[in-house]
């Protein structure tokens, strides 16, 4: 039996200072049969930076996502998350690492309420033997007490508590992907990935999800990877931002300059975005 351990409150306020290098990616080659869904890909994300990847529908961008998180092993290439080289990475390994995921189509379950979903994102750090977890009892009560105040601040933090005995399934469509930041941010994660955050929004639910994306990254100091479509959002919240197209890798730089790269352009002349 482990002793239980006391999670930590998330921080008010750390600022916001883009470091070092944290998660370095280097020339990731990943094909379904014959095709080549990222052809030697390379790209750096600093440690407190809003970094996007972007490029047109196909260009490789999950599979992207996919290949961070262990969801996918790439033939060629490694990955370099704080100092350590993976060929290959496990998808509970990383997530023990500290990279959290948010998905483009929801993975909440929709039965559950909204607090027990973002519990769901605490189960990675409960240390507590599961019988004492299940009688609730000992270290095992004391330790789902913090777990449960972690969880009541991110609740506070995404203003969601009025919603947090509602089913998941019951919620518009908005709120439900803010559950679903909420129960990657319950990980604790030094990295977040955000698979297209803002997909199906309206315009005042997008302008919401930018400002918690913001705050988030501000006040937690987490970093963001984030897939996006919406020009606009990628242009007001990124530090840097990678362009796909068919796999590879065309524009890599400030939103300013991948916006004045002329294979970016050609890249989304013709296509809807
Ligand atoms: N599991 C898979 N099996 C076979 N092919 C796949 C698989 N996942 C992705 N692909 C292919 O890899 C390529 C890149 O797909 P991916 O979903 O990564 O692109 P994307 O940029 O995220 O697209 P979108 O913007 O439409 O979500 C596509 O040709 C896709 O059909």
């Amino acid at each position: 039996m482990h002793a239980a351990p006391s999670p930590a409150q998330p921080p008010a306020g750390t600022g916001r200072k883009v470091g070092d290098v944290i998660l370095d990616v280097k020339n990731i080659s990943l094909a379904f049969g014959g095709v080549k869904a990222l052809t030697d890909i390379s790209f750096d994300v600093r440690e407190h930076e809003i970094r996007a990847i972007i490029g047109p529908n196909g260009a490789g961008k999950s599979s992207m996502l996919n290949c961070i998180n262990g969801v996918y092993q790439p033939q060629q290439g490694t990955i370099t998350f704080r100092g350590k080289t993976f060929a290959h990475m496990k998808s509970r390994q990383v997530a023990e690492m500290g990279i959290a995921r948010t998905f483009q189509n929801l993975a909440l379950f929709k039965g559950m309420s909204v607090l027990d979903n973002i519990m769901t994102g605490r189960n990675l750090r409960i240390r507590s033997n599961i019988f004492l977890q299940a009688l609730r009892i000992g270290p095992a009560e004391k330790e789902e007490i913090q777990h449960r105040e972690y969880v009541e601040r991110i609740i506070d933090f995404l203003e969601i508590q009025a919603y947090r005995k509602t089913p998941v399934g019951q919620l518009p469509y908005g709120l439900q992907k803010r559950v679903d930041l909420a129960r990657a941010l319950a990980m604790e994660p030094q990295v977040l990935l955000l698979d297209e955050p803002m997909a199906g929004m309206n315009l005042e639910e997008k302008q919401d999800m930018c400002r918690f994306v913001l705050d988030v990254n501000d006040e937690f100091g987490t970093t963001v990877v984030l897939i996006e479509h919406d020009m606009g959002v990628v242009m007001d919240i990124s530090d840097r931002v990678v362009v796909l197209d068919y796999g590879k890798k065309i524009g890599d730089g400030s939103p300013e300059e991948v916006r004045a790269n002329p294979e970016v352009i050609n890249a989304y002349l013709g296509t809807q975005h």
